[in-house]
């Protein structure tokens, strides 16, 4: 009997045991399997919006040409046609410049996000201004380039049919030429201004420097948007970079220097004088250029651009201080000490002198300032004229 009990004992004993470690492991399942669960729902939460995401409709690449008064924009979409463009409200519109990459909503219709700054060549090789703020007032001298220029570029853009009606093709392209800093960009930019163009500046040495193997498309898409915003003046600056006569074509860049200036070349001869896109070519070195651009109905009218004399010195000097408050300052001899000097020289003597100003907290700039600034700019230039061993 004593066994008895003790062995029914014993059975309780060992099932009571067995039920605790089943409830134990039963407990460690449940534990388990509800991170299991929490984890699988997280997964199916990150499916879920992976695939709303795949099954949303792309945005459409669009580069932005125009912000227009009304809250709308012009853009280039990526597809090939432009649009006219609803810009959504949650745009900083300080972002909007002509030029970058914007994402249109899957309709088209709206910009719904600038985009990051995405490498494109032919965005970052042009610089457009839709209404350069430049006019002839601020070109000092050059009163001839400005009546040639005008006559040439400017008059068959505002009045096509007095060339029509006399049967005249103006030239499609003038090249202007004459050492740096002269005023060549600025008397195009404010041709530009004058006749209400757009301007297209692109820069032709970076075809060969920073955009290898893109300057034959480059050359196409800015022909191309000039046709789109016309009335247009694409002004190529540097041409030699790309115009150079080549007497050998070694290298695979010769090969592209040359591929890009027969784009060139093809673009100007395909279209119309009359056609209101017109060229300015600007070079310091004409006698390095092929003389295929110089055939008629391409560069044919070719415009020099001089250093100033003390007249156009003056007016240059003139133009760049007129916001500045001066004092006893006798701009003429200014004009007078600064022979051989370049209109971008004089510019940076204003400047100079205004920091010598500041500089000494004056509450005007004087004749002083301007001797000085004159010193440092004209010591600035021969030490470069050194570094690059040419010598006066
Ligand atoms: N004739 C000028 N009248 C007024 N400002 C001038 C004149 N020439 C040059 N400048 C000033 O110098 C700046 C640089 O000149 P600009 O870029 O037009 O010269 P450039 O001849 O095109 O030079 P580069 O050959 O180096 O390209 C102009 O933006 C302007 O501020």
């Amino acid at each position: 009997m004593i066994i008895n009990l003790s062995l029914s004992d014993t059975n309780k004993r060992s099932n009571q045991e067995d039920e605790e470690e089943d409830i134990s492991y039963l407990k460690e399942r449940i534990r388990y399997l509800t991170q299991m669960k929490i984890s699988l729902e997280r997964d199916l939460e990150y499916y879920r919006q992976e695939m709303t995401k795949l099954l949303e409709p792309p945005y459409i690449e669009a580069m932005l040409l125009e912000v227009l008064n009304d809250g709308r924009a012009i853009v280039k979409s990526s597809t090939g046609p432009n649009l006219v463009v609803k810009i959504s409200n949650n745009i900083d519109n300080t972002k909007l410049r002509p030029g970058i990459s914007v994402a249109l909503n899957n309709k088209g219709s709206t910009i719904v996000e600038v985009l990051p700054n995405i490498y494109d060549p032919f965005v970052e090789a042009m610089e457009i201004e839709d209404n350069p703020g430049f006019t002839f007032k601020d070109v000092g001298g050059l009163q001839n380039q400005i009546r040639e220029i005008y006559e040439v570029v400017g008059l068959p853009i505002v009045k096509p049919e007095l060339f029509k009606s006399l049967g005249i093709d103006p030239p499609k392209g003038v090249l202007l030429y004459g050492p740096p800093g002269t005023g060549k960009t600025l008397l195009a930019r404010s041709l530009a201004g004058e006749v209400k163009a757009t301007f297209i500046r692109v820069v032709a040495s970076q075809f060969v420097n920073k955009f290898i193997g893109e300057g034959a498309r480059i050359v196409r898409e800015v022909f191309k948007l000039a046709r789109e915003k016309k009335p247009t003046i694409i002004f190529i600056d540097e041409l030699d970079a790309i115009g150079s006569r080549r007497i050998e074509m070694g290298t695979s860049g010769d090969r592209e220097v040359q591929r890009t200036m027969l784009q060139l070349l093809a673009e100007i001869d395909g279209f119309d004088p009359l056609d209101s896109v017109k060229i300015i070519a600007a070079t310091n070195r004409i006698d390095l250029l092929d003389p295929a651009l110089l055939r008629p109905g391409r560069f044919d009218r070719i415009i020099e651009v001089p250093l100033p004399d003390k007249g156009a010195r003056l007016e240059i000097l003139k133009i760049h201080t007129k916001n500045m408050k001066l004092k006893d300052v006798n701009l003429d001899y200014i004009a007078q000490i600064t022979e051989g000097l370049s209109g971008a020289e004089l510019k940076a003597i204003t400047t100079e002198a205004g920091f010598f100003a500041i500089r000494e907290k004056a509450d005007y700039v004087y004749q002083d300032h301007f001797i000085k600034a004159v010193e440092k700019v004209k010591k600035r230039l021969e030490e470069k004229k050194q570094i690059l061993g040419i010598h006066i």
